[in-house]
């Protein structure tokens, strides 16, 4: 019986397709599913690198190329275009099976052909070669083959490699990537093993079985279990992550069962969402209950909505739940008083501290205060002064002596009955509220919980998880990033009993933004480590974008409103080349910055629209500030106002002198902010400023 596969390039052409033509390649693929495959053309071509590549007809003008192996009985469609690019394409690919890893291969033959003189030429000037280090055994044994190596040999330069990016295997040219950034070859072999979806090498390859390496690769291709199966993946074209995970957010997210509370982290856009809503799949396949929850109302939406799309069965969907970790708060407390909680506001919660600094005489700031309230006190569950003065300050720079703890719980104290007194709670309190609501359940109410955007979740937040889901396998996964941490909380997961010793993972290649606009975002981070939920540093090391376009744009002016012209041509510009509006995202530093925006889109007669407005609002470019940015994507982003007055903003920085730690935290805090904004973007980023630039600017060029 042959079976069909599809392969990723094929859904990404068949997204870019008008919706009459889409009708006609699902006649095409109906032919294949319905009619006998012996009765189709598929038309052979002369003169094709690859023996096993054909071409069907789709409509006048277009073709659908296939890999039809020898052996195997299986068809894979692998691109379909206007009629003269597909068999250009067709003629020029060949597939391969990886030597090594035995991962399904493709490269454009005839254009490394082409490509081949001029290297001999740039080659013959230039003695020193790329890889002489390595000799050919070290490179076979890393999946370099025959055809390949002569052109390795050529190599003189890291632009030379990237430059054959397209046209070479991509596990071999990951491979001499990894080479030539200065990784041993142990640690090259390690990382083209994540491309296996076991990550574990075959013992031996067929190099002829290209349908065994078809099944190595559902990173790359999809086999076909039915039409109900082709008809969901065919009418998401768009949602490429439904089906083709990379191997190693297919072996997070399907893996049968952790031992225990697992963390994912990982560079912006490298898909920790898409594996945590894999997982919340996997999960509820299994039959049990599955709580995915995130930092804001509408990060649950979007979450609840993808959901939607990659669960198919009715009763598989029911069974996962999706809620923000504030409602969950609230939920739970309302549930146990029956009434909802006040929400104190943020003026009203600093008129308060300013009178009870004032009636105490501490020596404290408003917002050293708080932040010792915050991260020490509900931070640990502190509940009375003698638990406060005897406790370890976690994360806090300033040391305090005995009597400056004195002076400051009195005036924490202070605040807390003059809160009290109004009878509203802040967010965290409630938090704290629920946190020891459930922990006296007599039994924890979920089996399985998935936290998303899990960096900026502060500590009673996650006593909330602790005590809602009952400790053993399977209990937590978190994803996150703490280079995206743009909120005051250094979480020490294990201080809440939450162990992720050795079930800490890490993704690598991003799939939203291009390698220009993440080469470029990285720098804004600075030099700095940022601290893991784990207790071990963070690093991007290894972060990387198969995808290519245009370097980030950034812009000086000497006049806010030229600035504002500036940005709402480059808005025009985009729109002029068919950007849907919704799919452009407007971001500055303060609330005052997006009102002028508004009202400079407003004058040109084009609509805007908060960033978090739904999916409604079409016709609107999307405006807010840098924080309203989080978890978000667009095809084009505009970051305005990167002074050096905004970012860092004053009024977000402690001050040096009371506490240079927080100083420096708060500062580490801003470049995130500033770097969360920035790789929202997929394909293009425009950065304005006037006068004197952020400072966290990368002053060269990449
Ligand atoms: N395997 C995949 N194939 C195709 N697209 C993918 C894949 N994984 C992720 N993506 C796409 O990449 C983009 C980023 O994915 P996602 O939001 O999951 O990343 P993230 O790591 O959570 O990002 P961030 O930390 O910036 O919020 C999305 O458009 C998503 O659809």
């Amino acid at each position: 019986m042959p079976r069909l596969a599809i392969a990723k390039s094929f859904l990404t052409g068949y997204a870019s397709l008008e919706k009459t033509v889409r009708k006609s390649v699902d006649e095409a693929i109906d032919r294949f599913e319905h009619h006998t495959f012996a009765g189709l053309h598929l038309e052979k071509l002369h003169g094709a690198e690859d023996p096993n590549v054909r071409t069907i007809r789709i409509d006048g003008g277009r073709r659908g190329v296939v890999l039809k192996p020898e052996s195997g009985d299986v068809y894979c469609l692998i691109a379909v275009m206007e009629h003269d690019a597909a068999i250009k394409y067709a003629k020029s690919r060949k597939f391969s099976v990886n030597q090594k890893l035995g991962v399904l291969e493709v490269r454009d033959a005839t254009a490394l052909a082409q490509v081949r003189p001029a290297l001999d030429a740039l080659a013959e000037a230039q003695p020193e070669r790329l890889f002489a280090a390595y000799d050919d055994g070290a490179l076979i044994n890393l999946g370099l083959d025959a055809e390949v190596l002569p052109i390795v040999r050529l190599l003189t330069s890291d632009d030379h490699l990237a430059a054959l990016e397209s046209m070479l295997p991509q596990p071999q040219h990951l491979a001499l990537t990894g080479l030539a950034s200065g990784m041993t070859p142990e640690e090259v072999w390690e990382e083209i093993c994540q491309l296996l979806p076991d990550s574990t090498p075959p013992q031996a390859v067929d190099t002829s079985d290209l349908v065994t390496a078809m099944e190595r690769s559902p990173g790359d291709v999809a086999f076909i279990s039915g039409p109900d199966d082709l008809k969901q993946m065919l009418a998401h074209p768009f949602e490429l992550w439904r089906v083709f995970l990379h191997p190693a957010q297919r072996r997070l997210a399907r893996r049968d069962s952790y031992n225990g509370p697992v963390q994912v982290t990982g560079g912006a856009g490298t898909g920790k969402t898409v594996t945590a809503l894999h997982r919340a799949r996997h999960l509820a396949e299994r039959g049990a209950p599955v709580l995915v929850t995130t930092f804001t109302t509408t990060l649950a939406e979007t979450l609840d909505r993808q959901l939607d799309l990659l669960i198919d069965d009715p009763e598989v969907r029911a069974r996962v739940e999706v809620t923000n970790i504030d409602k969950l708060a609230y939920r739970t407390v309302k549930g146990a008083g029956g009434h909802n909680p006040k929400i104190a506001g943020n003026a009203e919660v600093q008129a308060l501290w300013n009178i009870a600094i004032a009636q105490t005489a501490a020596p404290f700031s408003p917002a050293f205060l708080q932040r010792e309230w915050e991260q020490v006190i509900l931070a640990q569950d502190l509940t009375g002064r003698e638990a406060y003065l005897g406790c370890v300050r976690r994360g806090r720079g300033k040391q305090l002596s005995p009597a400056q703890r004195e002076k400051a719980w009195a005036a924490i104290a202070r605040f807390l009955a003059l809160l009290s007194e109004t009878g509203a709670r802040t967010h965290m309190q409630i938090a704290a509220d629920a946190a020891r609501i459930l922990s006296a359940d007599a039994a924890p109410r979920y089996r399985h919980i998935i936290v998303d955007e899990s960096q900026d979740l502060y500590p009673a937040q996650w006593r909330i998880l602790r005590a809602a889901v009952a400790a053993g396998p399977d209990d937590l996964f978190i994803v996150g990033d703490p280079h995206q941490r743009i909120y005051d909380h250094r979480v020490s997961l294990k201080s809440l009993g939450i162990n992720v010793t050795g079930r800490s993972h890490k993704l690598k290649l991003s799939y939203r933004t291009t390698a220009e606009i993440l080469n470029w975002a990285v720098r804004l981070l600075g030099v700095e480590p940022v601290a893991g939920l784990d207790d071990a540093q963070d690093s991007l090391a290894g972060y990387r974008s198969s995808l290519h376009g245009r370097r980030p744009v950034v812009q000086a002016f000497t006049d806010r409103d030229t600035e504002l012209d500036a940005l709402v041509e480059q808005v025009r510009s985009w729109l002029d080349a068919e950007v849907e509006p919704h799919a452009i995202g407007i971001a500055t530093r303060f609330v005052s910055g997006v009102g002028k925006i508004e009202q400079a889109f407003a004058a040109a007669g084009i609509g805007t629209a908060s960033l978090a407005a739904s999916g409604s609002a079409q016709e609107c470019v999307r405006v807010g500030t840098m924080h309203r940015m989080k978890g978000l994507e667009f095809r084009c982003v505009a970051v305005t106002g990167a002074d050096a007055e905004a970012l860092p903003a004053a009024g977000a920085l402690t001050d040096k002198d009371e506490d240079p730690t927080a100083h420096d935290h708060d500062l580490q805090r801003e470049r995130c902010l500033f770097f969360v904004a920035c790789t929202r973007a997929r394909d293009a980023l425009y950065v304005s400023y006037t006068g004197v630039p952020s400072p966290f600017l990368p002053h060269r060029a990449v």
